[in-house]
């Protein structure tokens, strides 16, 4: 019970398994981008089609399954340099057995020399106490390790302690042979280049520490290059496939030249044989082929000669270059174009110069500036092995392409970059006085063991060997533009990518037997490797058009703004004519007298009968006079508004038996005869007036019966008219040509009908008037009232039906265009008794009208100002334009004739 208690209280024990969830993985949103290419929107002309490039990146390569390999560490070996004491003695001792014996010593010292060459036993123990009394800043520790100790000075002072370094792949003890290099060193790399991998194994030090004499050695100690080439020979002659490889030999230095830079020069070639060197290749090197081992020791004898060296306080014999070896192995078994991938491999032994410091060389002048060159370049390599290194242990930071800041480095990119197998031995020299420049190799150098590379072969990049004519040199020569430069690093990554792949490939097919792989294993690589630069070259094609896209897309902006500003400006300039329309409108409205239609309708009902019968036109005459007078300008854009009748509604009847003779008379006899019952606008009104036939509605029959006597004649005539009695009922049409008085011009077609035949008026009017006159008159000619006598409108007290006929009235309009009215000759208007005007006291409708008249501004003014239209009489008569006095001599003459 105490259990299932526990049990119950206890909580529910953990399960065995635990399940973390995770958040699925986020995919990114979709760009605008792959969306519009997604919803295969139709593209415009402009939109640079997309590049397939998911397509062509979708391809999958069947990538061989590589076997992990371990990578290997960089080799490194150290060589101690015998002290010079030491080698003086040796050679000291040497010569002392080699001395004839019948020679008698010199001295009690040579005397003692003597009989320690005649005992061993003591030489050794002489040598031992030499060899300590000379003092050495290295002591081997074991095969593997030094202990670099600083000189007494340095010690007290506390500068620098006792170091171990350690690690090495091998360490050379002083007395060690050219042999005892070889075997250790480069035996394990020929054995691979003559599996056909390729290799490189440089030597560093400081100058005079011995790596020329460890490369090339001399003719009685040989050096890892002599013995490399005997073995060689040696290895194919005991080889039973020896016939189907071949070797070739190029040697080339590379040094500087003061105010050229670097230079490369091929130590097999002719005399001036300078080397173009573009990237990591070399154009021209000379590969001489090697069939045997006098051949080879010649031709490095003949490199030797030619290398550059010079005497300094470090070195007698100081290299001044850095010098190159490339011993290749090629099959003959297949064809050239087989060779690279299948067989070929390289062996390079790099001579450098050494590391020189100016206190203990002594250099000045040329020699110096050779100096920084090798110091430099020993710089540069050091820098590319440290950021290899760097790069191994972090490879997020990238590798720093340090290989481009000297030549040699960027010839052995590929090794710098841990691709290809390489070793490195250290030469340093053993004396206290050489322990600053031990100790900083020791310390540079020491860290390169940790740097790892990838024990694959690839095929020798054949380009590096690859000879041009001498011509194309300067072609190549690659210009630093960064477009150009960024595509050809592109290239030239795409190129070792394809070599690696091509590489891998060919591993995986045949692994062991690479000296005789399958044609079909040929043919597939090289397929795989025309689809790796296809691919390749597409990325970089892709690159390119998306740079011209984004151009295209900035000036595709630029048009529009261009496009955007132009309409802009077309705007500105509509407005701007348009203003100056307007301005040129306003300035010949300023000097032009506005056109005046004036047009007086008298529409009778009462026939010509009757009103021949009885002059006196009776009640039922058709008093319905319309008056409608257009004063339009030519200009005058604004609707015309119709004024209605009403306005004059409750003009009394007074008004009615005004007798009106309107007259164009002389000049000056103007003013007071206005009593046209005629509303005239002025151009300058801004609101044309049109005064329908319902104006006079309301006004009694008497103002309808208007006794209008309209002319021009000279003052007799107009007596003459006036004195007839029998004022006419018909419809006088009064034009008037508003400039100054804008009533002046009120022609009768009556009036001229007496004048003239009609005929006769219209070829008279041709050829005297100007057109506007001429168009005038013929439209009064079209009025039907030449015949008709003039009847004075009689003034009845009668009622009026203006109301019942306005609707059937017969509006006509005589328009009278003439620019230049402005100097109408004044209207007279005089009794018919030939008195002088009588002023009577008008009623206030014929006030008002009288007012209206004079706001139309009838007077004989020129342009008067819109001010002024409010009824003012201008009093100061204003001199008349030209084109008025022409016009108006012109009817003046018409008329008169
Ligand atoms: N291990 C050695 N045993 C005997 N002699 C040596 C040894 N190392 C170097 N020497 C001698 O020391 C001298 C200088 O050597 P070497 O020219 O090889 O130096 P280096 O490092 O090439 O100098 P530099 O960089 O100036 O060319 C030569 O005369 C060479 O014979």
């Amino acid at each position: 019970m105490e259990e299932e208690k526990q049990k119950s209280i206890s909580p529910p024990p953990c399960p065995s398994t635990v399940t973390v969830r995770r958040n699925p993985p986020r995919r990114a949103r979709a760009t605008p981008y792959t969306t519009a290419s997604k919803q295969n929107q139709p593209l415009s002309s402009h939109d640079v089609p997309t590049f397939p490039i998911d397509e062509i990146l979708s391809i999958q390569i069947p990538q061989s399954e590589t076997k992990p390999t371990v990578p290997e560490s960089l080799k490194i070996f150290l060589r101690i340099k015998p002290l010079k004491s030491l080698t003086t003695k040796v050679i000291t001792t040497n010569t002392a057995k080699s001395r004839p014996r019948n020679v008698w010593p010199q001295n009690p010292s040579k005397k003692h020399i003597a009989k320690e060459n005649r005992n061993p036993e003591i030489a050794k123990k002489v040598k031992k106490k030499e060899e300590e009394a000379a003092a050495a800043c290295i002591a081997l520790n074991d095969s593997y390790s030094v202990t670099l100790t600083p000189p007494q000075a340095l010690q007290e002072l506390k500068r620098s302690k006792t170091e171990v370094y350690e690690g090495f792949s091998h360490v050379f003890p002083a007395d060690c042979s050219q042999n005892d290099v070889y075997d250790k060193m480069v035996q394990p790399l020929l054995e691979d280049f003559m599996k056909g991998k390729s290799g490189m194994l440089a030597a560093l030090g400081p100058s005079g520490s011995g790596k020329t004499h460890t490369v090339f050695g001399t003719l009685k100690n040989p050096g890892i290059v002599p013995i490399t080439l005997r073995q060689i020979f040696k290895k194919s002659d005991e080889s039973s496939d020896a016939s189907v490889r071949s070797f070739n030999l190029s040697i080339f230095e590379i040094c500087s030249e003061r105010r050229k830079g670097e230079k490369a020069y091929d130590l097999l070639g002719s005399e001036s044989s300078e080397l173009s060197v573009q990237q990591s290749t070399i154009r021209g090197l000379k590969e001489v082929p090697i069939h045997s081992l006098e051949e080879a020791e010649s031709l490095i004898g003949q490199a030797m000669l030619k290398r550059a060296t010079a005497t300094t306080n470090s070195n007698s014999q100081s290299s001044r270059s850095q010098c190159i070896i490339n011993i290749r192995a090629s099959c003959n078994r297949f064809s050239n174009e087989t060779k690279m991938q299948s067989s070929d491999a390289m062996l390079t032994i790099v001579d450098l110069a050494g590391a020189e410091r100016e206190k203990r060389t002594g250099n000045q002048g040329e020699r110096l500036v050779e100096s920084n060159f090798i110091n430099n370049t020993s710089m540069v390599f050091g820098q590319c092995l440290r950021s290899l290194l760097e790069y191994q242990k972090n490879r997020k930071r990238g590798l720093q392409k340090h290989h481009q800041n000297s030549l040699l480095t960027r010839y052995l990119r590929d090794y710098l970059e841990g691709k290809k197998r390489m070793a490195l031995i250290l030469t340093v020299k053993a004396g206290e006085e050489d322990y600053l420049d031990t100790s900083y190799l020791l310390r540079q150098a020491s860290p390169y063991m940790k740097i790892k590379f990838d024990n694959t072969e690839e095929p020798c990049n054949k380009r590096q060997l690859k000879t041009f004519p001498r011509a194309e040199k300067n072609k190549k020569i690659k210009l630093s533009a960064p477009k150009n430069s960024q595509i050809e690093d592109i290239f030239h990554e795409g190129r070792n990518q394809i070599a690696q792949e091509v590489h891998l490939q060919g591993k995986k097919a045949d692994p062991t037997d690479r000296s005789s792989p399958s044609l079909e294993h040929v043919a597939q690589d090289k397929n795989k490797r025309e689809h790796i630069i296809m691919r390749n070259f597409s990325k970089v094609l892709w690159n390119v058009l998306k740079q011209y896209n984004e151009k295209l897309k900035v000036a595709e902006g630029e048009i529009c703004t261009l496009k955007d500003s132009l309409r802009r400006e077309e705007l500105k300039s509509l407005g701007l004519e348009t203003e100056l329309i307007s301005l040129k409108s306003s300035c010949l409205v300023e000097s032009c007298i506005p056109e005046v239609e004036a047009v007086v309708y008298a529409n009778e009902e009462v026939s010509a009968d009757e009103s021949s019968e009885s002059p006196v036109p009776s009640k039922n005459v058709n008093d319905d006079v319309r008056v409608r007078c257009h004063l339009s300008s030519q200009n005058d854009a604004e609707p015309r508004q119709s004024v209605n009748s009403e306005e004059n509604a409750g003009i009394p009847s007074a008004t009615t038996h005004d007798e009106t003779v309107v007259t164009e008379s002389p000049r000056d006899q103007v003013k007071d005869a206005v009593l046209v019952p005629c509303h005239l606008s002025s151009q300058n009104d801004a609101e044309p007036r049109s005064i329908s036939s319902e104006e006079n509605v309301g006004i009694p029959s008497a103002t309808t019966n208007v006794e209008t006597e309209v002319t021009e004649f000279p003052r007799d005539q107009v007596i003459q008219n006036q004195d007839d009695p029998t004022p006419s009922p018909e419809q006088v049409e009064v034009s008037q040509d508003c400039i100054n008085s804008r009533m002046s011009n009120v022609q009768t077609k009556s009036a001229i009908s007496h004048r003239c035949p009609d005929s006769e008026k219209q070829e008279r009017n041709r050829r005297l008037l100007p057109a506007p006159s001429r168009s005038l008159t013929e439209e009064m000619n079209d009025l039907d009232i030449k015949d008709k006598p003039i009847e004075k409108p009689q003034v009845k007290n009668g009622k009026t039906r203006v109301q019942k006929k306005a609707e059937s009235t017969k509006v006509q309009e005589i328009e009278v265009p003439n620019p230049a009215r402005e100097s109408e000759p004044t209207s007279t208007t005089k009794q018919r008794n030939g008195q002088k005007p009588r002023r009577r006291l008008q009623p206030a409708a014929s006030v008002l009208l009288t007012r209206e008249i004079n706001t139309l501004e009838i007077e004989d003014d020129i342009a008067e100002p819109k001010g002024n239209r409010g009824g003012k009489k201008t009093t100061v008569s204003q001199p008349r334009s030209q084109g008025s006095v022409t016009l108006l001599r012109l009817l003046t003459d018409n008329l008169h004739l």
